[in-house]
């Protein structure tokens, strides 16, 4: 399978939702239904107002009606539900892994014996043996796949799972790496408190995916093996003084996050210099020269980012697109935007891009950039490049 020493690429890439719908516009007269909130309190007027800015026009969740009628300290502020919420999750995230990870597999087009590595990052639910085993059991994988399991590390782990991805890849002949990245949110699900306003911006920006991609080096074009993105190179920062700004504790209530008011502000002022230090090295210092593929925290944090960077016009369209149809799936997400990225340049590329220039040439840009951020405040920095057919 191809030879060794070449760079690690993104080969096929694949996303999955729970069936459940559920419109922004619904959810405020949803949300305090369920949880049994007085609907005249002012904090629905407040819910409304953050769920009408919130950018979201729909997203998907697992955590139904049904379900918090048979789990009824889901819906009371600090009771202890946290097995009620591990029996779900241990069972939900692998399996909507699974519909990720094989649709990514069936993409790639190769024997599922291929695959050498397996890296599985979530925060939703925690257990022994953990998700990747799940996985790996679900899926068939081989017993002498190499599993990794992130957990814990909120929206940014996709970002990790790439730079580990491309460690493996290009260090390890002949490796084909399965990264998978699975969320659910019936962890951190909480009724509206008075006390707690950061559950009311959760509650209307968080939802369900999984997201999966194969990566491997020397992609083999006998098989049909084709890359749709360089990993020119990827690491990991750590804003200084801002450890309080994203904090999520496990606790018996299931996960009771906290998002400062400053967040947005705090990531747009890094991700500057990240970008800096990033970009400088390979001659590139016009931002607007490349392509992005963003987390879509929130769209303060989008605005933020796109104003600090005097971004032209759409240049984050693929994570506003992602905001907007499937809200914030914490980790998952940023992949999502990279499967939007990879579907624009093809469909537009079908009148704007040559056949001999490659296909996958995002708004006909070669080099880009992926974005992830997430507790710590950490931020995973990936430098893409988009794959020309004469490259191959
Ligand atoms: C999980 C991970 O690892 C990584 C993550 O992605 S964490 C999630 C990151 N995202 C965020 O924290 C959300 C960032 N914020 C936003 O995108 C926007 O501010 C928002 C959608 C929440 C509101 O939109 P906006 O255009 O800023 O409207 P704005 O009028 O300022 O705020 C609306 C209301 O939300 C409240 N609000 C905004 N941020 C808040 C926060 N962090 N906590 C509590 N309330 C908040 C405001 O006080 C305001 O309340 P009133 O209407 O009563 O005055």
């Amino acid at each position: 399978m191809g030879c060794f020493g070449g760079v690690a690429a993104v080969l096929a890439i694949g996303t999955a939702n729970p069936p459940d719908c559920f419109y922004q516009a619904d959810y405020p007269d949803f949300y305090f239904r369920v949880t049994k909130t007085d609907p005249n309190s002012p904090l629905k007027d407040k819910f409304r107002r953050i769920c009408e800015k919130s950018g979201i026009k729909k997203r998907y969740m697992h955590l139904t009606e049904d379900i918090i009628n048979e789990n009824p300290n889901l819906i009371i502020y600090k009771a202890p539900s946290f097995d009620a919420r591990q029996e779900i999750l241990v069972t939900q995230v692998p399996k909507l892994a699974n519909e990720a990870a094989l649709k990514a597999i069936k993409e790639w087009g190769q024997p599922i014996s291929d695959i050498t590595h397996l890296i599985f990052c979530t925060s939703s639910g925690i257990d022994m043996p953990a998700a990747d085993h799940k996985l790996a059991k679900l899926i068939g994988l081989k017993h002498s796949v190499q599993r990794f399991m992130i957990y814990q590390q909120g929206c940014f782990a996709a970002g990790t799972a790439l730079r580990l991805a491309k460690d493996l890849a290009e260090n390890n002949a002949g490796a084909r790496v399965l990264a998978v990245c699975s969320e659910n949110m019936v962890g951190c699900f909480q009724p509206p408190s008075e006390t707690h306003l950061d559950v009311l911006v959760g509650s209307a920006l968080f939802s369900d995916g999984a997201a999966a991609v194969i990566v491997g080096a020397n992609p083999d074009a006998t098989v049909n093996e084709r890359p749709l993105f360089q990993i020119i190179s990827a690491k990991q920062t750590i804003i200084p003084d801002s450890d309080d700004i994203i904090v999520a504790k496990i606790r018996q209530m299931g996960m009771a996050y906290y998002l400062s008011k400053k967040l947005p502000k705090v990531i747009a002022n890094n991700i500057e210099q990240c970008l800096i230090e990033t970009f400088l090295p390979l001659g590139i210092d016009d931002f607007n020269k490349l392509f992005y593929v963003v987390h879509p925290g929130g769209p303060a944090v989008l605005r933020q980012i796109e104003e600090k960077l005097r971004l032209g016009k759409d240049k984050l369209k693929a994570s506003w697109h992602v905001l907007s149809e499937y809200g914030n799936m914490w980790s998952p997400s940023v992949l999502f935007v990279l499967d939007e990225m990879r579907k624009n340049t093809t469909e537009e590329g079908k009148d704007t891009v040559t056949v001999t220039a490659a296909t996958t040439i995002p708004e006909g840009l070669e080099w880009g950039v992926l974005l992830a951020f997430g507790p710590g405040v950490t931020v995973e920095t990936v430098v893409l490049r988009s794959f020309a057919l004469d490259k191959a």
